[in-house]
């Protein structure tokens, strides 16, 4: 019989809460669940999904205590697992870190770039926070870190919070590999036996092969060739946001820079800063397409479920494509040694990179945390490509910790997304009037 789990969702008021809601309530033979609670610090939003959650727990599980507050002792006590998702600054300061880099000519995203750098400095000091509730209040519990951009939290969280009980991971490479068995016509990805390396939202498949040893990649990158990761179910999915399909089917040049390899989409930000900005609307940018479809539509169906009493008929679907969070859970609370990509710092596993970087590489999941796969020397494109934006990432962090104007200057003009240091400092001044209310004070 396995041990029942307390899991908090810090975060409470995500739009992808209700799923992974329904998601934990289905999966409850592999990760049976005693307790679930939601944290958030907007009690007005979280309620709105706190309250349509209520009902999920409700009628498919009613034997789970539910509940969810605003206060860090209520929230915080008593669990095994922090599932974080937080936004800090939420939608509305994503929409300015993806236009103001846009109204410089400048690759304008959510966690690359100048955008990335700015969610970033907002970001640390609200995983952090989360870090010390979760130590206070339940000092054997491990946080599943997933908010963005995970890639600087990460390098914050070694830095800050080193001997924390912390998991920082991306669902990137789990939809990418998603694809590669519907282009292959397997029932899903864990059927693939996959090399990979980088650092979040920049890294590289190098070996995908099936279980008994096939190497599959020659036919993935043919596919590629064509239709880039547009699987043929994906490019019939009428729910498909038109920046994803158009990011899905981009990898085909993406992928150009290295046949040898499969590329992370988000390389394209980097490999082609100038195609992504002459395609970007700087009035109408991803922020406003999920403000209008995904933010709207969960709220809208949240709102719906507790005016009618019910949630019988809900159109929330099981989050599949968070399953991993059920398996990294599963992994720590079972020692199941699950194989998953993690971001971990490197310590040589890419023995010619840099020793104290956080990497995003396979690793195996026990009870007693991760232990990473050697990955080996890379090539001097990746290696030179990624020092470059682990300085980046390395340098943001130093400014959030410093309190340094400079060190934020020196990473946003470290970014190969961006043209020159005048150009970054006039996204650095404007990203900073934008986030007073958020970013430490930089002298
Ligand atoms: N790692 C990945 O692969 C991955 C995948 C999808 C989403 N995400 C990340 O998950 C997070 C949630 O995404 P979303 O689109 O649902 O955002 P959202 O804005 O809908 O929800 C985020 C919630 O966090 C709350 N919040 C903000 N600051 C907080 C703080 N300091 N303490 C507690 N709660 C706080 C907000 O009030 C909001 O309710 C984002 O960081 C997003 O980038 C990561
Ligand atoms: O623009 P968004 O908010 O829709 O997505 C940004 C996030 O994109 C990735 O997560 C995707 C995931 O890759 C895909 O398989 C599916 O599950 O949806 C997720 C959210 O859209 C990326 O890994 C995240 O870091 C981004 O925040
Ligand atoms: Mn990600």
């Amino acid at each position: 019989m396995l041990q029942k789990q307390s899991i908090l969702i810090a975060g409470g008021g995500s739009t992808f809460t209700p799923e992974i809601v329904l998601l934990l309530l289905e999966r409850q033979a592999d990760l049976p669940l005693k307790e679930l609670k939601l944290y958030d610090n907007d009690a007005k939003r979280q309620a709105i999904v706190g309250e349509a959650c209520a009902l999920l727990v409700k009628e498919r599980a009613p034997e789970v205590m539910f509940s969810y507050t605003t206060d860090p002792k209520e929230a915080f006590s008593n669990i095994d697992f922090v599932m974080a998702h937080i936004r800090v600054g939420k939608y509305a300061m994503r929409e300015q870190d993806e236009k103001i880099p846009l109204k410089h000519g400048v690759v304008g995203q959510e966690t690359c770039g100048p955008g990335g750098i700015a969610y970033g400095m907002r970001s640390i000091g609200g995983v952090v926070e989360l870090i010390k509730y979760m130590e206070q209040y339940s000092p054997n519990a491990w946080m599943l870190n997933y908010s963005n951009p995970a890639a600087i939290v990460a390098e914050a969280t070694r830095r800050l919070c080193p001997t924390s009980k912390v998991i920082n991971i991306c669902d990137m490479p789990i939809g990418i590999e998603e694809n590669f068995a519907a282009i292959l016509g397997l029932p899903s990805r864990k059927e693939l036996d996959i090399r990979y390396y980088g650092l979040n939202h920049f890294g590289w498949w190098t070996s995908i092969r099936d279980q008994e040893g096939k190497d599959l990649m020659p036919e993935i990158q043919e596919y590629t060739k064509k239709h880039g990761y547009l699987s043929p179910q994906l490019a019939s999915d009428p729910h498909l946001d038109a920046s994803w399909r158009e990011t899905f089917e981009m990898v085909k040049d993406v992928a150009t820079l290295d046949p040898t390899t499969l590329p992370n989409t988000y390389l394209k930000y980097y490999f082609y800063p100038d195609r992504v900005v002459a395609h970007s609307n700087p009035h109408h940018t991803r922020a406003n397409e999920v403000m209008e479809g995904r933010e709207k539509r969960v709220f809208d169906e949240c709102q719906r479920l507790v005016a009618q009493g019910h949630a019988k008929d809900t159109h929330f679907e099981i989050g599949a494509h968070a399953s991993y969070i059920i398996d990294l859970a599963r992994a720590i609370a079972y020692n199941t040694k699950e194989r998953m990509l993690l971001i971990v710092e490197n310590r040589g596993n890419i023995s010619n990179f840099t020793w104290d970087a956080m990497v995003e590489i396979p690793c195996l999941l026990g009870a007693n945390g991760y232990e990473p796969l050697h990955v080996g020397a890379i090539p001097t494109f990746q290696k030179g490509l990624m020092e470059q934006q682990v300085a980046v990432e390395k340098l943001t962090v130093d400014a959030w910790i410093e309190g340094s104007y400079l060190k934020l200057w020196q990473a946003i003009t470290m970014s190969k997304t961006v043209p020159s240091a005048d150009v970054a400092k006039a996204i650095l001044d404007d990203l900073i009037t934008a986030n007073k209310e958020y970013w430490p004070a930089l002298k």
